[in-house]
């Protein structure tokens, strides 16, 4: 015969089954508030005779919705925040992967834990012309849940794609030059390809694409002597951006794939390091790709003057840490062709349009330009001299 206590304890374990599966939002904030506990985002408050008290976060609020679940945190004063997004890799391994946080204000936090993942999408040219507002350099990202994710280059200088093979890091780079070539018309874009693999489709629109290392160097110098010749005219000018000049500037482009395989290039690594530190106001900018972050290409400066990082892919926590200083890349299944973390304010998952060769080659068509129109803009006639030296163009 079963015993009474055994049949209460039986009902007892029910009736908990049936607690959470009616209030899950119980169960969210019980899990949350463990965590959060148990993760340091406490800070200490000294009171009297010198007693050191913890203040521990405090969950605010938790919703459900038909597509998430919604919980909203309070930090205490003196605890990081960045510290929380630090760690984003503990809320996922809780919550799973489609959990997201983001900032409310200093101190509170949303964690939005989506039941479905973002989808993937085709490159759609007319909507995504329709989407990058007034963005003087649109770089289309995407979509995260939320819409279109479009940033203006101008105000983000310089981004490094980064995603290992196969992970839709070509897709990604062919969609944000496509897009900015057929959007911008003062645009000098110029490509350096040493893996004679992605660029080729912007042959005769860009003005120039180079595949050698001496005309890579020949490039950068040329780029570096015309941002000398920029940094005269708005000295002159008395003027501290490009934008500000009466007769404005074209913008310029330097996109590097696998930009690794130059790390032995000292005097290109030196141009390209310098390009990313004094670009910004002279309107030249970065597109560094790399298959696998190089702790040595991205150590120090360039890394942190690359403020906006995509990375898609990564094969684990330590390369991902290198590209975004965050494990979160080495989170997206092999299956998830061109998802990435996108750092730009904090990280977000953005999934990146899909837009094979051959559709853009179909939509770059009516740029392509005679080469006698399309020239490049070149410093000065000394500098060219300098730059026909070097083996050019
Ligand atoms: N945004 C995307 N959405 C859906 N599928 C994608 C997306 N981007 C790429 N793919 C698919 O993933 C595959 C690999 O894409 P892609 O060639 O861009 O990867 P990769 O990282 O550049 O690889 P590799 O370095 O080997 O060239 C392709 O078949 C492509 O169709």
């Amino acid at each position: 015969m079963i015993s009474s206590s055994l049949l209460s304890a039986g009902a007892c374990v029910a009736g908990a089954i049936a607690v959470h599966q009616s209030f899950p939002e119980k169960v969210m904030r019980r899990k949350l508030g463990a965590l959060l506990r148990t993760n340091d985002f406490h800070s200490n408050l000294t009171g009297y005779k010198g007693r050191v008290s913890r203040i521990q976060p405090v969950v605010k609020s938790v919703r459900m919705y038909l597509d998430r679940k919604e919980a909203i945190f309070m930090l205490p004063v003196g605890s990081d925040p960045q510290e929380v997004f630090k760690k984003s890799w503990i809320f996922q391994q809780v919550f799973g992967l489609e959990a997201e946080l983001s900032m409310i204000d200093a101190r509170t936090i949303m964690i939005s834990i989506y039941t479905t993942s973002i989808q993937s999408f085709i490159y759609n040219a007319e909507e995504i012309d329709q989407s990058l507002g007034m963005n003087r350099l649109p770089v289309y990202v995407g979509k995260d849940r939320h819409g279109d994710v479009v940033y203006d280059m101008v105000k983000h200088p310089h981004l490094l794609v980064a995603g290992e093979t196969g992970s839709g890091k070509s897709a990604a780079l062919r969609a944000i030059l496509t897009t900015l070539i057929r959007n911008v018309d003062n645009l000098d874009l110029y490509c350096a390809d040493l893996k004679r693999s992605e660029f080729h489709l912007f042959k005769g629109i860009a003005q120039a694409v180079v595949y050698e290392t001496h005309e890579v160097l020949a490039l950068v110098t040329m780029l570096r002597l015309e941002m000398k010749r920029r940094g005269d005219i708005l000295e002159a000018a008395g003027v501290a951006h490009v934008d500000d000049l009466e007769e404005p500037l074209n913008y310029i482009i330097l996109a590097v794939d696998e930009v690794a395989l130059l790390k032995k290039e000292k005097d290109i690594m030196q141009g390209i390091e310098e390009i990313s530190t004094i670009g910004r106001a002279l309107g030249v900018y970065l597109v560094l790709s790399m298959q696998r972050p190089d702790a040595q290409v991205l150590d120090g400066k360039l890394k942190q003057n690359l403020t906006v990082r995509m990375a898609l892919k990564h094969a684990d926590g330590i390369n991902s840490r290198i590209t975004i200083d965050s494990v979160d890349a080495a989170n997206i299944q092999d299956s998830e062709k061109g998802r990435m973390v996108l750092k730009l304010d904090g990280l977000k998952y953005v999934q990146g349009p899909n837009l094979g060769l051959s559709e853009a080659k179909e939509l770059l068509k009516g740029y392509k330009y005679p080469l006698e129109i399309r020239q490049p803009q070149r410093a000065s006639q000394e500098s060219q001299d300098d730059i026909i030296e070097l083996g050019v163009l």
